[in-house]
This record gives C-alpha cells, sequence and structure tokens, in this order.
C-alpha cells in the first residue's frame, strides 16, 4: 500500500474503538479525505491533482506527516491532521514543526478524536526531535488547543495573495 511515510513512526495503540491511526495513503482520495478538508476550507480538488501532490510530498522525505483516522466500519476517512517539518540554522541547526490542516469530520467530533489526532502528531515531532511544535488557529479553537497541551505564544499575521486566493474567500 503506497502510503506517505512509515506507520512505525504512529505511536501505539493504532486502533481502537473501530477508528484505525494511520499516515495518508494514495487511495484514501476515494475514502473521502478531500469532502474532509472541506470542512476545514476550500479544499475541492481532482483525484489527479491529488496524486500529483502525494508524489511530490512523498519526493520529499522527512517533511510531511499527514496521519488519517479511518473508521473501519465506513472504510471513510473521519479525521485527519499535517505535521510539516521545517529545518532550521537557530537552534544549533534544529528542526521545528507545524501543525497544520487538523479536522475532525462534524459526525465524529467532541469524542476526543481531534485530541488524538493531535497527541499522534506530537509523537511523531517528538521522535523526529523537533524542538517545538507550533500552530495557527482561530480564537475560537484556542481551548482545544490548550487541552491538547498547547500555549499561547506570539501573534498570528497573515498576507495573503489575493491574486490566488480573493479577498471575499479569505
Ligand atoms: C492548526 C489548525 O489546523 S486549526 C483548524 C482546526 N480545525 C477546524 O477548525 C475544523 C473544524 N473543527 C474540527 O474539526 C474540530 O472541532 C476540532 C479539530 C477543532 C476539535 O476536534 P474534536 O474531536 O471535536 O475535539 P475533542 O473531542 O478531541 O476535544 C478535546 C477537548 O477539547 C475540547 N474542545 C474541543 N473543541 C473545543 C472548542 N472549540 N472550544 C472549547 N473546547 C473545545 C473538548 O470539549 C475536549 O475537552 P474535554 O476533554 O475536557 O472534554
Amino acid at each position: 500500500m503506497d502510503q506517505l511515510f512509515s506507520n512505525k513512526l504512529i505511536k501505539e495503540p493504532r486502533k481502537a474503538d473501530n477508528i484505525e491511526f494511520r499516515a495518508l495513503e494514495i487511495t484514501d482520495f476515494e475514502k473521502g479525505f478531500s469532502e474532509l478538508l472541506q470542512q476545514l476550507t476550500e479544499a475541492k480538488f481532482e483525484k489527479s491533482k491529488f496524486l500529483e501532490r502525494f508524489i511530490q510530498m512523498k519526493n520529499q522525505p522527512d517533511t510531511y506527516y499527514i496521519i488519517v483516522a479511518e473508521d473501519i466500519t465506513t472504510n471513510r476517512i473521519c479525521a485527519t491532521g499535517c505535521l510539516f517539518v521545517e529545518k532550521k540554522f537557530i537552534r544549533s541547526c534544529g528542526t521545528c514543526a507545524h501543525i497544520e490542516d487538523i479536522v475532525v469530520d462534524s459526525r465524529y467530533r467532541g469524542k476526543n478524536l481531534g485530541l488524538k489526532v493531535i497527541e499522534h502528531l506530537k509523537h511523531i515531532g517528538n521522535t523526529l526531535g523537533c524542538y517545538k511544535l507550533i500552530l495557527d488557529c482561530d480564537e475560537k479553537n484556542v481551548k482545544f488547543y490548550e487541552k491538547c497541551g498547547f500555549e499561547r505564544k506570539g501573534v498570528q499575521l497573515s498576507c495573503y495573495n489575493t491574486t490566488i486566493i480573493p479577498k471575499a474567500k479569505l
């Protein structure tokens, strides 16, 4: 099975309550990966685009760690999250990681699935020796991330290229 990275990096237990945590696989397009991401933001893409991006990510090893939670009773993806690894010169040529694109299917929220996704990503980050994990989020999600062990630090600023993403879609 073609997967983005080795499942050996994912902490045990990988399976509980009919939910399996694993690396993103090339067949996950058919299992509702795009539909799930659309619950976070604009994320409509064709299968060919998914495959192209999957291969690009896989060809950049040690960088993209996208995990999914699959409901093994329905074979649908019900949660996902990404750990993006950034190599730096500071902190003794350290490595930091960014947590991105966390989403739990609305039918599965409030069951600690989001918390588990973050725990799995934190485990990967720690195993890879990242000196910190950082993320940006809306104010309404701050409490969730605090429950996951994150603390408020700094302020988020952004500068969108409005020729690519029009202001109306921000
Ligand atoms: C870096 C980024 O990607 S930011 C984008 C975050 N994603 C989104 O906004 C997409 C839409 N939202 C979601 O997918 C989900 O609501 C998530 C990911 C934010 C939370 O996932 P869930 O599975 O519902 O959260 P989970 O059940 O694991 O909650 C863990 C704890 O946080 C609490 N919590 C979860 N969301 C919130 C919230 N918005 N406000 C306050 N507390 C919250 C829960 O009550 C629970 O606390 P408890 O253990 O004391 O009961």
